[in-house]
């Protein structure tokens, strides 16, 4: 239960938005009726990690401005941003199996990615639960409690081989499971999962979930990684989806990724949905015709609203120039 002890009269309960594995996230309201979220986590560590990397992305659009930290002994607190609901909860309404909303949200999580990483940070747990998308669809990436520096100053930090696996089995890189400090290129590889994931709404290592055993699970998972190529991966969608993820795991470890080429990718792809209707006749098109109808529907969307609280000052809003389903 949410303790008015936690954060003192700063804010008023409303629900339960979240209930991971360190902690729970709680919906609530300041004085002036402006949602926040609270993290309350139990571990100082991870709590202290996840305020300090929110406060060096501080202003990167997508990451939601952390607001406090609380510290009360025995549990910890950091109030932030409220982002909105998850992208797989049913409220979200999105239809991940449209090649539009697919590929937009493809290249704008993409957009967040590298503007953390140009930060000097990489997120390391990159699954769907990690991304939540506001009222006015403006999307946010969460959760930042294994989130690292990849630099030491100016240089990449070396590569070594750890003795646990961190983040989630299913969305882990074939590197996480060898042990490998992560870097850029697992974030991208653990999105290039997602995308499979969200579209297909399932992967093929999905059933190790039922083994109890974490050393099991992340064995078995990545003995079935490990035979499946890209391509039957990615069978039955259009061909980007394949050379974003072949491109992610091909990435050595310290290599810098071309975003801008990744962004074009699934940017021509959307525009492909967008433009008129003859989209569905695209080359890459598997989809649906239904997606002219979103189409329609998602570009009725306003621009970019600034979400303020108290005591912030507003950041600069970088103009995304086309409208779209959304909104970094
Ligand atoms: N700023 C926010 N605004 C709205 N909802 C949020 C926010 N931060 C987190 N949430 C919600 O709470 C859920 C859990 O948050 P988070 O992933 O940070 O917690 P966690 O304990 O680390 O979870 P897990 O162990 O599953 O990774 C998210 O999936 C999201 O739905």
């Amino acid at each position: 239960m949410f303790k008015t002890e936690i954060c003192g009269e700063d804010y008023k309960f409303l629900k339960i938005i979240g209930k991971g594995g360190f902690g729970k996230v709680y919906e609530v309201e300041d004085v002036l009726g402006i949602k926040a979220a609270v993290k309350v986590i139990k571990d100082e560590k991870l709590a202290r990690n996840e305020y300090k990397v929110l406060q060096i992305l501080e202003g990167v659009k997508g990451v939601p401005r952390v607001f406090r930290f609380y510290d009360k002994g025995s549990l910890f607190a950091l109030s932030m941003e409220f982002g909105g609901v998850c992208i797989i909860d049913p409220e979200s309404g999105f239809d991940f199996k449209s090649a539009y909303v697919l590929s937009d949200f493809a290249w704008k999580s993409i957009e967040i990615l590298k503007n953390m990483h140009r930060r000097g940070i990489v997120h390391n747990d990159i699954k769907p639960h990690q991304f939540i998308v506001s009222e006015n669809r403006k999307l946010f990436l969460v959760d930042f409690g294994f989130s690292r520096r990849f630099k030491n100053g100016k240089f990449h930090k070396e590569l070594k081989v750890l003795d646990r696996k961190q983040g989630n089995f299913l969305f882990a890189s074939k590197n996480c499971h060898k042990g490998y400090s992560l870097s850029r290129r697992d974030d991208l590889i653990s999105l290039g999962y997602m995308l499979i994931y969200l579209y297909k709404g399932t992967l093929p290592w999905e059933n190790c979930g039922n083994i109890t055993n974490p050393a099991e699970k992340w064995d078995k998972a990545y003995s079935i990684k490990k035979l499946k190529t890209v391509a039957s991966l990615c069978k039955g969608m259009p061909s980007e989806f394949s050379k974003f993820l072949e491109y992610s795991i091909s990435l050595e470890y310290s290599k810098k990724p071309d975003y801008g080429y990744l962004i074009n990718i699934f940017k021509d792809l959307s525009a492909l949905f967008s433009s008129n209707s003859n989209s569905t006749n695209a080359s890459s098109s598997v989809f649906s015709t239904k997606d002219n109808w979103l189409t329609q529907t998602y570009f009725e969307m306003a621009a970019t609203e600034v979400i303020d609280a108290p005591g912030f000052k507003i950041q600069d809003q970088v103009e995304i120039d086309n409208p779209v389903g959304i909104i970094l």
